[in-house]
């Protein structure tokens, strides 16, 4: 049985304190019971921050056996400061000790597949085998619901088998990214929201009713093992 957590804290930072602490924790029960911690890492203020939180104490975490995919990325070239990759880069991922060979960014569009986006899809889609679950897949929300580039009433968000698709006409921009899915997305061990501010009150009160995830994004994910909504109490107000 999946558990549900919800906590609430005075304001994006608290939550971020809280939350890089519990990712500490997570990778390395993770690392202690099969070896390794996979994780998918998300952008947005919060994702970032979360990174940001960890740079403090780095030691913390045994980096030589941790997986990186990311949730969603815009498709842009791979410098481009747009790019949730380059972020946490700058963040985090630039200080610490990762094998490279561990590291899943996904394709940018002056990389191996140029400017072919179906083709970059494809590719980063070959990485995500179907037994692999991650042990946290973390996810920031839009104040319209969306999570990773999954947007409400849009084909990406319906889809139902494929695990990684691209996206060529995002409501917000930049238009063309590429976004894993909720086939994998719910495959994962945990799932963790971090979302604060008052704009997104009303998506954190749909999620929690269950909401249809068609019209709420957020609505439709669920770690096999537990779901922890990390939120400020800006975003926690409608919630009852
Ligand atoms: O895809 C994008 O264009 C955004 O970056 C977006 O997905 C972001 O991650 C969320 O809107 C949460 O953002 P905040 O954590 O900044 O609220």
């Amino acid at each position: 049985m999946s558990e549900l957590e919800t906590l609430i804290f005075d304001d994006a930072p608290a939550l971020l304190e809280t939350a890089a602490a519990r990712f500490v924790d997570a990778v390395a029960r993770a690392q202690q019971a099969r070896g390794r911690a996979v994780l998918a890492l998300t952008g947005g203020s919060n994702g970032i921050g979360l990174l940001r939180a960890l740079v403090a104490d780095p030691a913390v975490i045994d980096w030589s056996r941790v997986d990186l995919y990311w949730g969603d990325e815009r498709f842009l070239p791979a410098d481009d400061p747009e790019r949730n990759a380059w972020q946490a880069r700058q963040a985090l991922l630039g200080q610490v000790p990762l094998d490279p060979a561990r590291v899943h960014m996904m394709p940018a569009s002056d990389g191996e597949f140029g400017d072919d986006l179906a083709a970059a899809t494809r590719a980063y889609a070959k990485l995500i085998d179907d037994d692999l679950a991650f042990d946290v897949h973390l996810l920031g929300m839009g104040g319209e619901g969306h999570i990773n580039s999954l947007f409400p009433h849009t084909a990406a968000t319906a889809e139902s088998s494929a695990p990684v698709v691209a996206v060529s006409d995002s409501p917000k921009p930049p238009p063309r990214r590429i976004t894993l899915t909720f086939p994998v997305i719910n495959r994962s061990r945990e799932v963790w929201f971090l979302v604060s501010g008052a704009e997104k009150a009303e998506a954190v009160a749909a999620a929690h009713r269950g909401a249809d995830r068609a019209d709420w994004p957020c609505a439709g994910a669920h770690g096999t093992e537990r779901t922890v909504w990390f939120v400020d109490a800006a975003a926690a107000a409608d919630l009852a």
